[in-house]
């Protein structure tokens, strides 16, 4: 299945790129699992001015829903608020998407109970975690799921 299964990763970009470190871990670990369709999310050339396209935000988020449409499963990082990361995650909700969101408590954050609160059985798992348990928290994940 890792062969064929299309991961959609969200993560903060004009919401900040703090944690872009940890992106870049969760998806090099992701790419055992699947093919990574957002690996531009864990450029750390990429600023927090986005992608710069000249066909602009539209072409961003078009070409985004494309991706997510085609996606088996998605994978979130949201310790960091993002506009962008909750508007991906509402919308793989409602294409009935299974979704993995990842937060970290020890940044002092509380997530928002829009997503904490969204949590639905295997559908939609919401997962505390430290940098450290990447590698075994995805493999502990994807060795549940069937998709
Ligand atoms: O340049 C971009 N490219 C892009 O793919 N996105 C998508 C992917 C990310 O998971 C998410 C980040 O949203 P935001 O920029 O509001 O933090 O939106 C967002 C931007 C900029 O908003």
């Amino acid at each position: 299945m890792a062969q064929t299964r299309k991961i959609y990763f969200c993560g903060s970009i004009r919401g900040g790129r703090d944690d872009v470190h940890v992106y870049q871990r969760i998806v090099h670990t992701l790419r055992t699992y699947g093919t990574v369709l957002t690996e531009h999310v864990t450029n750390g050339g990429l600023t927090d001015t986005g992608e710069t396209s000249e066909s602009g935000d539209k072409h961003i988020h078009d070409r985004d829903l494309d991706w997510l449409r085609q996606s088996h499963v998605v994978v979130a990082e949201v310790t960091q608020p993002s506009l962008g990361v909750g508007y991906e995650l509402g919308r793989a909700v409602d294409l009935d998407k299974q979704v993995l969101c990842l937060f970290r408590p020890e940044s002092g954050r509380r997530l928002s109970a829009m997503i904490r609160g969204a949590a639905h059985g295997q559908k939609f798992v919401v997962q505390d975690y430290t940098q450290d348990q990447v590698e075994s928290i995805l493999n502990q994940y994807f060795s549940q799921t069937n998709i």
